[in-house]
């Protein structure tokens, strides 16, 4: 995860401080990109311990079109419950625009679904795009989407050097970053999300590609940040997904093994709200 690093150290020499939202304080960057080769490796912060467990979670939450934290917290996952209400509600939030965008006249788009037959069906596509900033919604949102936006795109088989299958690839715009607690989880959400995609489509995976807006470091996140530039990556672990599933929205917790993952250990830091 040199590049993770790599980040941290680019917001530490070049960012700018900068007050927030949250009244916490960051400093700050404008414009950045990272690169993901996923037959590499799975792309897994290795220098703290990052908590797999909520970010597949989070990621099979978001397919099933679900926005209460109900089932997030009967799967032990808290990472949402500062921002839900007392009926651990979100409002429209990502897995509401990803599976159910309802359009003024009633109609409820489903641009999961529609990605994976356009993949299926017209790869070379240059429309297969899920965006969940629905402009519309974010007053009832109880967060608007920092992950925005995502493109796939499908690289044919190069034939010349024997290949049969294409290659997935996925780039997200994210607009606002908390380097150090949201940007571990992000991109291994996107990654497994581009694997998943990839599987189901009989595709190979390809790159995951993280364009960042506003990419931040919270002021009470520096030292944190600064101990894992001290520490020496590990190699990357490998993600087994079940190869059984063809369904997109039958995989399970348990269709999941992350192995060989080697870590440093945990990094605790106050998430800002
Ligand atoms: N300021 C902020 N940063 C975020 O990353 C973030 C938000 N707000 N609001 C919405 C979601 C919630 N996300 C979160 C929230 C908390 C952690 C967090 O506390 N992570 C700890 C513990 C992980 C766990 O309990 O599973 C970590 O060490 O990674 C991570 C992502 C990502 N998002
Ligand atoms: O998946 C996520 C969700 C949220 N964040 C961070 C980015 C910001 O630090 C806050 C959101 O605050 P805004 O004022 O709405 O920008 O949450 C993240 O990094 N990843």
């Amino acid at each position: 995860m040199e590049q993770y690093l790599a980040l941290l150290q680019h917001i530490i020499k070049e960012g700018v401080v900068k007050t927030d939202r949250t009244g916490t304080g960051t400093t700050s960057c404008f414009g950045y990109q990272m690169r993901f080769n996923l037959q590499d490796g799975f792309p897994v912060v290795t220098t703290k311990k990052l908590h797999l467990k909520s970010i597949i979670y989070e990621l099979l939450w978001f397919l099933k079109g679900d926005t209460n934290i109900g089932w997030l917290k009967e799967h032990g996952v808290s990472i949402w419950d500062e921002w839900a209400n007392k009926n651990g509600d979100l409002g429209p939030v990502y897995g509401k625009q990803w599976r159910s965008w309802e359009t003024p006249s009633g109609e409820v788009i489903d641009q999961i679904t529609i990605a994976l037959d356009t993949i299926k069906k017209n790869p070379d596509s240059r429309r297969i795009i899920v965006n969940a900033w629905n402009v519309g919604e974010l007053s009832k949102m109880a967060l608007s989407p920092c992950h925005c936006l995502f493109q796939f795109y499908v690289t044919p088989p190069d034939t010349s050097k024997g290949e049969t299958r294409g290659k997935l690839s996925c780039q997200l715009y994210q607009r606002s970053a908390d380097v150090f607690l949201g940007v571990p989880f992000n991109i291994a959400s996107y990654a497994l999300l581009t694997m998943m995609m990839a599987q189901v489509c009989d595709l190979d995976a390809g790159d995951f590609i993280h364009t960042f807006g506003d990419v931040h470091l919270y002021s009470n996140h520096m030292e944190q940040a600064k101990l894992q530039l001290s520490r020496t990556p590990f190699p990357l672990p490998v993600m087994k997904i079940n190869p059984e599933v063809k369904d997109l929205f039958a995989f399970k917790y348990e269709d999941f093994e992350l192995v060989n993952y080697q870590f440093h250990p945990a990094i605790k830091a106050p998430v800002a709200i």
